[in-house]
């Protein structure tokens, strides 16, 4: 029997438990899972504007939810971005379009608050690209053998680093009370691209203060790295199992957070975690794929690579807004026709770039184009981490002009790698 599917925001506070119950469901967690704990919790922060459901009849058969997000783009500007999330289609309603109807009102609704483009972290790989988000940042997880590393045993701490910092460990709440203000000087940093806000409930959530039951959560030990001037420029977050094996310990500590302001906080973080004791593997959990850590080590090769995968996808929505907003590595003036079949990037833009540092503009414009592609193609290069070579060469950009791919090449590059550490 056919069924009318209705498409809303919520009406309302009463709305959000049953949502809450049909994510749950669409991710497996099995029907009835969530308490009235966890609704409270859930429902902190959360603008119930921003959520949309399905229904069919009275029933909630899909989800979908975005946030506001603030996103560094390269050299350090941070962009209003509209974040998806709680994306979810009952297995009963499938295939019959609620995705796209959900994701269509929600980018329309981004393009009307004037965020500039919209992000996610897909479940799989083949979804997204459709609705214009091209993947825009990689994340490798890395297995590091400890003693492979030809570290010496006998490290006692940033001094023998040459460093007048110290690594201390924090409780909880001093680590919520600390890391925000570091991470928001972290994040704006030149060369952070990729990297994302975190709002106050998420340090709560990360610390265990936010806890509903059966939440999986395992509390960490936390430390800090504080510079000379006992100022702190970094910290770190991890687990560590209990296992031993013929009255030998075998730990394997795993790093939930790990960041810093300068590389010789960033360094001395990783020495502090690769010299705790009994730990026989170090699981560095989702970092940038040119992570300094393996070039720390005298033996590279004890950090060995156990995923490498897509992690932030990205869509343009405002293309002039994002594209001056960043920095490139040139000074040049480039025109590229994007072609958005949903219309919110579709245009020709003029880019004049400054170099580094040098600022730049960007216009629609009338002129011939010298580079055509794809809405997600530039969603995949506005971040540094593909080659406009490379997708010329896989037919996903057009050079109209010889040379044109190099030269977008040498503006879009960056000299590290996007990184986002966080899932949302
Ligand atoms: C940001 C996040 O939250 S990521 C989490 C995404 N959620 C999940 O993976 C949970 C499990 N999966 C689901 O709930 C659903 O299958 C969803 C949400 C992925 C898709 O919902 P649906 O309502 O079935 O999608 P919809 O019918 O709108 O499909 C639109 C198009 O995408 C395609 N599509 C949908 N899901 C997939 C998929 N998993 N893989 C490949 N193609 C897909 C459809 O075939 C359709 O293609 P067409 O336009 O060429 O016909």
């Amino acid at each position: 029997m056919p069924t009318s599917l209705d498409v809303r925001t919520l009406a309302g506070p009463d709305a959000y438990p049953e949502w809450l119950r049909a994510v749950s469901t669409g991710f497996f967690r099995g029907p009835g899972a969530v308490g009235e704990q966890e609704v409270a919790v859930r429902a902190l922060d959360t603008d119930l504007d921003r959520i949309q459901g399905a229904y069919d009849g009275g029933r909630c058969v899909g989800t979908f939810r975005t946030l506001p997000q603030s996103l560094t783009a390269p050299g350090g500007a941070l962009l209003a971005a509209c974040a998806v999330s709680s994306v979810t289609v009952s297995p009963t309603h499938r295939r019959r379009g609620l995705l796209s109807r959900m994701t269509a009102n929600a980018l329309d609704a981004a393009r009307d608050r004037g965020e500039v483009c919209a992000t996610l972290v897909a479940a799989e790989y083949p979804i997204y690209g459709r609705y214009g988000f091209g993947p825009a940042t990689w994340t490798t997880d890395r297995e590091v053998l400890v003693a492979r590393t030809g570290l010496d045993r006998r490290y006692a701490g940033p001094a023998d680093l040459g460093d007048g910092g110290r690594v201390d460990l924090v409780d909880a709440a001093e680590f919520r009370a600390l890391m925000p203000a570091v991470h928001e000087r972290f994040r704006s940093g030149r060369h952070r691209q990729g990297a994302i806000d975190r709002r106050a409930k998420w340090w709560r959530t990360a610390t265990g203060e936010l806890r509903f039951p059966d939440d999986g959560f395992t509390p960490a030990f936390h430390a800090v790295y504080r510079d000379a001037d006992g100022q702190p420029q970094g910290g770190v977050s991890y687990t560590s199992d209990d296992v031993w094996q013929a009255k030998q310990p075998e730990q394997t500590l795993t790093v939930r957070d790990l960041f810093a302001t300068t590389t010789a906080g960033e360094t001395a973080l990783w020495r502090f975690v690769l010299a705790v004791d009994w730990v026989l593997r170090v699981r560095t959990g989702c970092r940038a794929p040119d992570d300094i850590l393996p070039m720390l080590l005298p033996d590279p090769r004890a950090a060995r690579t156990v995923t490498h995968a897509d992690w932030l996808w990205l869509r343009p929505l405002d293309v002039p807004r994002m594209l001056a907003a960043r920095d490139y590595a040139a000074a040049d003036t480039l025109v590229l026709e994007v072609r958005d079949k949903d219309g919110y990037a579709n245009g020709r833009f003029a880019l004049e770039t400054g170099g580094p540092r040098g600022g730049a503009r960007c216009a629609a414009t009338r002129e011939d184009p010298e580079v055509s592609l794809d809405v997600r193609e530039l969603g995949t290069l506005f971040l540094g981490d593909e080659s406009a070579v490379r997708l010329a060469a896989l037919g996903r950009l057009a050079e109209h002009r010889e040379g044109a791919a190099e030269r977008a090449e040498a503006l879009f590059r960056t000299a590290r790698r996007p990184w986002c550490q966080d899932m949302f």
